[in-house]
């Protein structure tokens, strides 16, 4: 079992845990055609799926370097406040950097601020790909760079491969998404470490912070706001539970009504990733593959019904996102109808018929992070 495992406690088995498949690493490198069904199958439904990484050896290297990023993210995050400051992100400037707890958009309807810090490391920075951007990041980062830049390409690596496998299922060349998504072209790409805090921040709220969700000190936090990541596909590493999805819509009448949505549970599984898709993919297939709402409750499952101690959280994310001269819109074809699906809020897949707006992935980034405040 993975190092990082054994230290936390088992998860409560009286959760509704989400039901999404278990794909395996080695037949997808295999080109197995009904494993990669169920990545489509998945990709259609809930857009999550763990992967088994524990099947070969690229998967094995995987988590190997996931548990040695887990232990970089509690020393970096050890840093005091203001240390991490230096290396704050601008929000509509820079993605990548450092983001305080409780400045993530408080998408919930309780608008609770959130308790989780980010350290965002741009693949770009790691690889020397050309930028406009620089910055630096904390030493913690600079003195493990040959690990980051290794987690990035054999991340980026695994996401190419789902990628892979999602055009062939849909009956288009193999390449369709990957050339979307190059790592040598300069995106948004990048590593993203997490600390999920179990003490209350007033003391930590910083004079950067601008959304609601310091202002609103009087209610109780959440882990990370319900959101669904903006790119195309994302890799997650998370020990200790606390990550919920949002269910696929279920009619609850016959023949019509609301749809019933639950947050369910994921729980994290030794030797797994965690993958999910981003809203470029259902722009890209103009809403035939999905990308679930998600968020983090600030308490882990077993510190919630009072089994274990409350503990701090972490997790390690890279996240695959168009390169930024990719024009946000679908595919030529069959998925460029006019009926645009709506896509991360106020977006859409495509721009209404006449009115020619279509973003490029630099600008839909940016505009996204705003949004959010990450
Ligand atoms: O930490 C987790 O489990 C989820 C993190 C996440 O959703 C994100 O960083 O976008
Ligand atoms: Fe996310």
């Amino acid at each position: 079992m993975p190092l990082s495992f054994d230290a936390i406690p088992p998860f409560p088995d009286n959760l509704p845990l989400a039901p999404i498949a278990i794909i395996s690493y080695q037949k997808l490198l295999n080109g197995d055609h009904d494993e990669a069904g169920r990545v489509l199958e998945a990709a259609k439904t809930y857009g999550f799926f763990y992967l088994d990484l524990q099947d070969t050896a690229q998967g094995e290297t995987l988590l190997t370097e996931s548990e040695q990023l887990h232990a970089l993210a509690r020393n970096a995050f050890a840093l005091p406040l203001h240390e991490k400051l230096q290396y704050a992100l601008q929000r509509g400037v820079s993605l990548f950097g450092y983001k305080p707890a409780g400045t993530v958009k408080a998408t919930d309807r309780d608008q609770r601020p959130d308790t989780t810090e980010f350290l965002n490391i741009s693949k770009d920075h790691l690889h020397n790909i050309h930028t406009p951007t620089t910055r630096s990041y904390p030493p913690q980062v600079d003195a493990h760079k040959p690990l980051l830049q290794s987690f990035t390409r054999h991340s980026h690596d695994c996401g190419m491969l789902v990628l892979r496998t999602l055009a062939s299922q849909l009956n288009l060349p193999p390449d369709t998404f990957t050339s979307l998504n190059l790592f040598d072209h300069p995106s948004g790409d990048h590593c993203r470490l997490t600390h999920t805090t179990t003490t209350p921040h007033s003391s930590e709220t910083t004079t950067t912070t601008t959304t609601t969700a310091t202002t609103n000190s009087s209610s109780s936090p959440i882990g990370l706001a319900s959101h669904t990541d903006f790119g195309s596909v994302t890799l997650l590493f998370n020990w200790q539970g606390g990550l919920q999805i949002e269910s696929p819509p279920q009619l609850t009448q016959e023949g019509g009504g609301k749809p019933d949505r639950e947050w369910e549970w994921v729980k994290p599984l030794p030797g797994h990733a965690i993958i999910n898709l981003g809203d470029a993919m259902v722009t890209f297939t103009n809403g035939t593959l999905k990308s679930a709402k998600h968020r983090v409750v600030p308490s882990s499952p077993a510190a919630a019904q009072g089994t274990a101690a409350p503990e701090d959280r972490y997790s390690v994310v890279y996240f695959v996102r168009p390169h930024n001269s990719v024009l946000m819109k679908p595919l030529p074809g069959e998925y460029d109808s006019e009926a645009a699906v709506k896509v991360g809020g106020k977006f859409s897949a495509r721009p209404p018929l006449g009115e020619n707006q279509v973003l490029t992935a630099e600008e839909w980034m940016r505009q996204r992070a705003v949004q959010l405040g990450n």
